[in-house]
């Protein structure tokens, strides 16, 4: 169990259960997904102690979000399948709660009313694009162009599907596509789609580096890569000049014989020495486990289904209660580790569970 039982409980009660499916399950036997949380409780804090201070700084400094929290909102697709407001709900709570929402390509609602609706909370509410690089560079450049418009801060593109994950859960109840009524709004009028309907999302193994490249050619925003657990690739991610890093295995729904993004988190950060932020997602459910993230190397984490549980269980205040709690566990946390600020959890904070490490 986590620190978010209650909200996911509720959530599977009001769900309709092919629904909760596609948002709770994993690939293949669900190993990454359930070691996504398990990485977490098998690592500790040794905590500094009479060196902390009355007022804790939390923020961070992140691509298109200069003053940014620690905790963001991770890309997840399909939210009016949870709640009837769907991503105008998320994004009011992300941006009540100060924290980046990173909205997916796969949003139920369209990037300009998302952001707008961040923006009516928070004027300076940030919002990340999520990207799936689609093999048809004038469909990629038109999805760019719809998210520089609508005012996102920063591109996310992800690089972990070149195939779909084989979610076994979805096969058996034969989910497949968002049902009737619902779709994928940043897909509509694109070149070469359907006049009136939406185009399919492609996900294509011939999405190369050359894409990122092109990519960067397009667009003034920031450019993130999301689903690097490699530390070869981190290094080629660093020499395109991309701006930032999320390690993750999205959520085990990819491959399932990865490891936890916050096993590699360390490896990278080596390989990668600070030249640009590394963010990570998977299996973040409290503060403590923001605390690890941060002194393990990452700029920041992202939260995936607590976000959706959240949504399901009471809409826009769900969200922000999950969000508000995370951040309010992280700065206790953060406290008991005698730090200030977020750059004091370094990495001799962090051992293994059991002998303290090793003696
Ligand atoms: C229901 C669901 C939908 C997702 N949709 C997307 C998506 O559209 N794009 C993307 O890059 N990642 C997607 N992800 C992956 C998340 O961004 C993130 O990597 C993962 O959920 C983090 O793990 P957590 O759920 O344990 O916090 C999705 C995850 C879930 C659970
Ligand atoms: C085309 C929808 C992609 C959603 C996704 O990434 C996921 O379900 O993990």
């Amino acid at each position: 169990m986590n620190g978010f039982a209650e909200q996911h409980d509720r959530a599977k009660e009001v769900l309709d259960p092919v629904a909760y499916d596609y948002f709770a399950g994993g690939a293949g036997d669900e190993r990454a997904l359930a070691d996504n949380e398990n990485s977490f409780a098998r690592l500790a804090l040794l905590p500094r102690v009479l060196r902390g201070g009355a007022n804790r700084d939390l923020a961070v400094r992140l691509p298109g979000a200069p003053d940014a929290l620690p905790i963001m909102v991770a890309p997840t697709a399909f939210h009016r399948l949870a709640h009837p407001e769907g991503e105008l709900a998320t994004a009011r709570a992300a941006a009540a709660a100060g924290t980046v929402l990173i909205s997916s390509m796969a949003s139920t609602v369209a990037i300009d009313e998302v952001v707008a609706a961040a923006h009516q909370v928070r004027a300076e509410a940030p919002v990340w694009f999520q990207l799936y690089l689609q093999p048809d560079q004038q469909v990629t450049a038109a999805l760019v162009e719809r998210a520089e418009r609508a005012g996102c801060s920063a591109l996310v593109v992800t690089v972990d599907s070149p195939v779909f994950g084989r979610h076994e859960r979805d096969r058996r109840n034969g989910f497949h596509d968002l049902p009737d009524g619902y779709a994928a709004e940043n897909m509509r009028g694109l070149p070469g789609g359907p006049a009136e309907d939406t185009r399919d999302i492609e996900m294509s193994p011939e999405i190369s580096w050359r894409h990122v490249e092109s990519l960067r050619a397009m667009t003034r925003l920031p450019v993130l890569l999301k689903g690097i657990l490699h530390p070869d690739d981190a290094h080629l991610a660093v020499g395109l000049g991309v701006d930032g890093i999320i390690v993750s295995n999205h959520g085990g729904r990819q491959l399932d014989a990865t490891p936890a993004p916050i096993e590699v988190l360390p490896h990278i950060t080596n390989a990668v020495g600070g030249a640009i932020p590394l963010l990570l997602d998977g299996g973040v459910r409290r503060g403590t486990d923001v605390a690890v993230a941060l002194a393990l190397g990452a700029t920041a984490v992202g939260v995936g289904r607590p976000v959706v549980w959240g949504l399901a269980a009471d809409g826009e205040k769900g969200v922000r209660d999950v969000l508000e709690r995370l951040r309010d566990e992280f700065d206790q946390a953060l406290a008991l580790c005698g730090g200030r600020r977020c750059g004091d959890l370094t990495r001799d904070l962090v051992v293994r569970r059991g002998f303290g490490g090793g003696w």
